[in-house]
């Protein structure tokens, strides 16, 4: 039954419309899902990205952030509903397909700590090699300029022949950045890609995503820097779209109110909103 307590506060009107001519990039419908034999984690969840949007996905812990970027990424298939990519359903793709136009980079980051920076980066020419699944014979020397070109991007030349095992949080986060986009994808999935970096690099890895022209959808805990960072913000709570729409109107004082169960009051008189809260 329709409950409107769980109606999202801001409908994502805004959106620009689809053109059947032209896929969204990702597009959940209907979509729901539970851990075996757990209880309901994301529940019913309806939404299209258009290609090239900045989508920042926000919530308190627990309300289902990562399970929704794992969907969206092909680790987990829904139980009911569908997920498209470029408007094929992810589920009839082979993984190498769909690798070939999403890559994720994720909280828990690769554990080969023996290899290089480079080679964790050339990792991401995988889905891209003929025979992938049957196993890697070593990067393509034709791809070296890609590899090249990414490490440039990410800051960490002068790190590619370290093991990756060796570098510092943030220097690892830019390392699986920088292995993405030799992915070459057209979408890009992020759980909290700012984790661990500092300040600069923060700043620098969002303006970078936005620059490349690519559909990047990240889950962000940072709400200032999701402000100034999305097109388009989604406020998960428990499960459920509690908003969707562009940050000064998905990130309002009552939709944080109820999303974070604080009292919030924004600021909006500077060039990006200020948060304060309090319980
Ligand atoms: N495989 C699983 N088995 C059981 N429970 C799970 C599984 N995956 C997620 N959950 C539960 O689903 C809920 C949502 O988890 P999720 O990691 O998606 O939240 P989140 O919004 O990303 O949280 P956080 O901000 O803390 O990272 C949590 O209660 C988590 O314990």
């Amino acid at each position: 039954m329709d409950d409107p307590s769980r109606r999202p506060l801001a409908a994502p009107d805004f959106v620009t419309p689809l053109s059947a001519a032209i896929p969204a990039a990702v597009q959940l419908s209907g979509v729901s899902w539970a851990p075996p034999r757990g209880p309901r984690i994301l529940s019913d969840l309806s939404f299209a990205v258009p290609q090239g949007q900045i989508v920042a996905i926000c919530g308190a812990n627990g309300a289902g952030k990562t399970s929704l970027l794992r969907l969206i990424y092909r680790h987990h298939a829904p139980q009911q509903g569908t997920v498209r990519l470029l408007g094929r359903d992810l589920w009839q793709m082979v993984a190498a397909e769909a690798a070939r136009q999403m890559a994720a980079v994720l909280q828990e980051q690769p554990t080969d700590f023996a290899l290089t920076a480079r080679q964790i980066v050339a990792l991401g020419r995988l889905p891209h090699r003929r025979g992938w699944a049957a196993g890697w014979a070593g990067p393509d020397p034709g791809d070296a300029p890609l590899i090249a070109a990414a490490l440039e991007r990410m800051d960490v030349t002068p790190l590619a022949d370290r093991a990756f095992g060796s570098l510092s949080g943030g220097e690892r986060q830019r390392v699986a950045v920088a292995r993405a986009l030799a992915q070459e994808p057209r979408v890009i999935v992020l759980d909290e890609p700012t984790n661990h970096l500092d300040i600069r690099h923060q700043l620098e890895l969002l303006a970078l995503l936005r620059g490349l022209g690519l559909t990047v959808i990240a889950t962000l805990h940072d709400l200032t820097l999701a402000a100034r960072f999305a097109d388009r913000i989604l406020v998960l709570s428990e499960g459920r779209i509690l908003a969707d729409g562009p940050p000064d109107r998905a990130l309002s004082e009552s939709v944080l109110a109820r999303a974070f169960r604080v009292g919030a009051r924004i600021d909006r008189s500077g060039s990006a909103p200020r948060f304060s809260f309090h319980l």
